[in-house]
């Protein structure tokens, strides 16, 4: 990716502090989700380290990881399946609890999404602490799938989120 795809991307992330809560700088993605030209970038930097990588399945993480991971799964050929906060998903699930930036919370995805043995990455818009990161690697390899990794759009490195997810490949379009 080009270094003015990246400067298109960076561009179109607002900061927006003590939101949600004081000492918070949010990253604001919605700029960019209303920007055709950033938003094209960005679906195609998140599945471009993974073209040749024969992907099964794209997991995104409710919610903003279901706006990319559903554009991302069309780019590599692959089907979608939602990972999502607890009591949303109607059949039999597995579930993960996780400290985030800002809380914390439990997330599942349906025990029958991946058949054993596929091929899945997992795409989210933000890695911070890496406890959804974590959360997403530990159900998917329950519910049998292979994590052949995790992309996301931006990195907040003083968080160090990778520190958490030491044998996945992570990729990151921006790191902060
Ligand atoms: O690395 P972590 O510290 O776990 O933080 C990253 C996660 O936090 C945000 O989601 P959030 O739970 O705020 O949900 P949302 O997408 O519904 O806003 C973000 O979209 C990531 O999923
Ligand atoms: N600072 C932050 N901005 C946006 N999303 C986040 N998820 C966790 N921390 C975040």
């Amino acid at each position: 990716m080009t270094t003015d795809l990246i400067a298109l991307i960076d561009r179109h992330v607002r900061d927006i502090p003590d939101y949600p809560q004081p000492g918070v700088v949010f990253k604001d993605i919605t700029p960019l989700l209303g920007d055709h030209a950033a938003l094209t970038a960005t679906v195609r930097g998140l599945a471009d380290p993974f073209r040749d990588e024969r992907i099964d399945y794209v997991v995104g993480l409710e919610a903003r990881g279901f706006i990319f991971g559903t554009p991302v799964a069309l780019e590599l050929g692959a089907g979608f399946v939602p990972l999502r906060k607890a009591g949303k998903l109607p059949a039999r699930t597995l579930s993960q609890s996780y400290d985030l930036e800002y809380g914390t919370a439990t997330v599942e995805i349906h025990a029958d999404a991946i058949t054993p043995g596929s091929r899945v990455l997992i795409v989210d818009d933000v890695l911070a602490t890496g406890g959804t990161g974590h959360a997403a690697v530990e159900l998917v390899r329950r519910a049998g799938g292979n994590v052949v990794g995790l992309s996301v759009l931006m990195e907040l490195g003083f968080l160090k989120g990778r520190e958490r997810l030491p044998d996945v490949e992570l990729r990151a379009l921006i790191a902060l």
